[in-house]
């Protein structure tokens, strides 16, 4: 079943025109993931899909709803959820009242204890506050607080990014977790290794156009592809 289908999305800053007819397609319980090189759009897509970008033309709809063109709030209590590349928590409330917080005007949530499940190291930390968190806490934090809602669909924005290598594994295993138990996510991320274990299909973003789809297992086997969108 088709969760959400994104078609002809036209997204600019100002004048310039960022994001042309852009679309796709997400499954239920698939991990999607978009790929291309730097500047390429794919953050433009993901904040155009929330709202935090107000695209001027084309159609966003989830689990039939039409939400192009709604503010971000509403797009949220539809039942996505965009966590930033910048993991925007209360660096002053700890880490309890940060997911506490984040549920508390969704029409749905998790128990605190299933994201505790999801994430242990942010049950041991529940009483630091953001800012005494490493970076892989707080990225821990950011989803945590995404998922606290209940979305259907998840959207992360580079969530490996700047992180030990540690980290990454700890934050891969907790994202696989989440797409087994049935998470539907799309995903941006520039850690190649990491997308391709976590995504089923991968769209490929070029200077604004949606440039290609190909499942992940034939990326495993075709690097020419992978030269000739990202360049490596
Ligand atoms: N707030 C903004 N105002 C003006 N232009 C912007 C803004 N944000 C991004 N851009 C431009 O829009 C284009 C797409 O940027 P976007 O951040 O979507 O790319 P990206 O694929 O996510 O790249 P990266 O991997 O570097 O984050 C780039 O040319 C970028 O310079």
């Amino acid at each position: 079943m088709t969760l959400l289908e994104v078609k002809g999305l036209n997204s600019y800053y100002g004048d310039s025109h960022i994001l042309f007819d852009v679309g796709l397609r997400v499954e239920k319980n698939e991990v999607v993931a978009l790929l291309g090189r730097n500047g390429a759009g794919k953050s433009t897509t993901l904040k155009s899909l929330m709202g935090v970008v107000t695209p001027r033309s084309g159609s966003v709809v989830l689990d039939g709803q039409q939400l192009a063109g709604r503010k971000s709030h509403a797009i949220a209590r539809a039942g996505m959820q965009l966590v930033h590349e910048e993991r925007r928590i209360f660096g002053s409330l700890n880490v309890e009242e940060n997911l506490v917080l984040a549920g508390l005007t969704a029409p749905d949530r998790w128990p605190l204890a299933r994201v505790y499940e999801m994430f242990p190291r942010l049950k041991e930390r529940r009483t630091s506050r953001g800012t005494d968190l490493s970076g892989g806490e707080q990225q821990m934090l950011a989803i945590g607080r995404a998922l606290m809602r209940s979305p259907k669909i998840v959207l992360l924005d580079e969530p490996f990014e700047g992180l030990a290598p540690v980290i990454v594994h700890d934050l891969m295993q907790a994202c696989r977790d989440l797409a087994d138990a049935g998470q539907t996510i799309v995903l941006v991320e520039q850690n190649l290794a990491a997308t391709l274990q976590l995504a089923k299909r991968v769209y490929f973003i070029n200077n604004g156009h949606m440039a290609h789809e190909s499942s992940a297992a034939e990326l495993r086997c075709r690097p020419d592809i992978l030269q000739k969108y990202l360049g490596v």
